[in-house]
């Protein structure tokens, strides 16, 4: 899916959310516009002694519920329409999950790939630096998304704290945990993924024995290791290089040492390699894109087999095809509630850091655990009273909420 077609579809969620919840026209308006968008092009000092100018930007789109809160994002892909749409899912997200957070998404265009540490760490740095003038603790509150690790996250902290002088552990989240960071943050999303998943199953009586993930990095890899350690049968997943699929279930740590070693997913013993493609439309229990944006659309909706999907991505299924799955009944597990587990335990960190007292990983568990609970019940009481599937009725939830904030403000 292109860029500017996510875009668009993030503006007809967002549409036909306020037009299901009889929102006023005026608010539609507000919500399809980021408040504000900071383009930035630095300098970062290469290591053959010459300079290359990285281009980043910082979207920020709705802060009714309280400060701008979003991931930075870093890869040569990333463009202006993607940041902004994930600007516009943060908002919903924090407004779903009832965190007093706006929206906001960072992007940084660089091929970290190509990049050594030190490189890497510069233009970390210099992105700090670039757009110091919108974060701050009250104000916006950045953390990891794509290709950012929490090293990465420990030097923005530090480069930014160099800048104001004086330590301010509550301007950035999913940091190291020596460095303020908390207890869970790394796996966050995927158990806050299988919270709501187990709240489905209950409620919807459907299987969740076997998996296919897309995507092995911080959030694939992550519920790709606990589905193994609760012994289901993670039977494919698959990174940017392509999958690999055993029936019988992958030996997950091992295929973990297998892509440390070599870079790919592929390759992997006891298993066959598949394609992306191929993974989609293979006949599991659940399928989890925990990759890109815009995997399952109107063109590929018919294939997809899996019993259910967990959008453990943002964006990974647009408007018109969970309507195709809804038809089929195939259960959506949408992004903004499926994924919230990041910003959830990412909250609790800003939390634990503005009031300077740690919190153990048995509290963010617990604590975890009855939000996504309870925004999964907000998503199954709207899903009754308005008649839609879950996919609509967490939009529409998410978006009532931040609509009843601006009026609040008189806005
Ligand atoms: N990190 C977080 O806190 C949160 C992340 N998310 C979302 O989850 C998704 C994954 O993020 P995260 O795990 O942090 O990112 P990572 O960078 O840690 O991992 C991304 C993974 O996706 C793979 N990938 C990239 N492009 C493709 C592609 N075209 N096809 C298949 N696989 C691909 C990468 O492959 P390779 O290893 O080969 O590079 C990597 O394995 C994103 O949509 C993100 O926005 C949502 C909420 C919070
Ligand atoms: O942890 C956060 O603050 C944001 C994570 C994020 O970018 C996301 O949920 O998409």
């Amino acid at each position: 899916m292109k860029d500017e077609d996510f875009y668009k579809s993030t503006l007809d969620i967002i549409g036909s959310s306020c037009e299901l919840a009889g929102i006023e026209e005026r608010y539609r308006t507000i919500l399809s516009y980021p408040r504000r968008k900071l383009i930035v092009n630095y300098p970062v000092h290469m290591d053959d002694g010459g300079i290359r100018m990285i281009t980043a930007l910082r979207a920020q789109h709705n802060d009714a519920l309280g400060p701008y809160k979003g991931g930075i994002r870093l890869g040569c892909s990333v463009t202006e329409e993607e940041v902004t749409a994930l600007s516009m899912l943060m908002s919903i997200k924090c407004a779903l999950l009832g965190l007093p957070y706006g929206g906001s998404k960072g992007g940084i265009i660089a091929n970290h790939k190509a990049l050594s540490k030190k490189e890497l760490e510069r233009v970390c740095r210099g992105y700090i630096r670039a757009i110091y003038p919108v974060i701050g603790p009250t104000l916006d509150v950045p953390a990891p998304d794509m290709n950012v690790s929490p090293e990465a996250i420990g030097w923005m902290l530090d480069e930014y704290e160099r800048m104001v002088g004086h330590h301010q552990l509550d301007i950035i989240t999913g940091k190291p945990v020596e460095l303020g960071g908390i207890k869970g943050r790394t796996t966050a999303v995927a158990w806050g993924g299988i919270f709501v998943m187990e709240e489905v199953k209950r409620i919807h009586n459907c299987d969740c024995s076997t998996f296919a993930i897309q995507g092995f990095g911080n959030v694939g890899g992550s519920i790709a290791q606990i589905l193994h350690e609760k012994g289901r049968r993670v039977v494919a997943v698959s990174d940017s290089t392509g999958g690999v699929y055993n029936e019988s279930g992958l030996n997950i740590p091992a295929l973990m040492y297998h892509k440390e070693e070599t870079g790919s997913v592929k390759g992997f013993d006891k298993a066959r390699d598949i394609t992306n493609e191929e993974l989609l439309e293979m006949d599991v229990d659940v399928l989890a894109p925990a990759a890109r944006e815009g995997v399952i659309t109107a063109a590929n909706a018919d294939k997809i087999h899996a019993r259910s999907v967990l959008s453990l991505a943002n964006g990974p299924v647009d408007m018109r095809a969970s309507e195709i799955l809804h038809d089929r009944d195939i259960i959506v597990i949408p992004d903004v509630l499926a994924n919230g587990g990041g910003v959830v335990v990412s909250y609790f960190e800003w939390a634990q850091d503005r009031e300077g007292y740690g919190w153990s990983g048995a509290k963010v568990s617990a604590n975890l655990k009855d939000v996504m609970k309870k925004a999964f019940r907000s998503v199954n009481d709207a899903s009754k009273d308005y008649k839609v599937d879950m996919y609509r009725a967490a939009y529409l939830v998410g978006i009532k909420n931040i609509v009843q904030a601006m009026k609040a403000r008189s806005v």
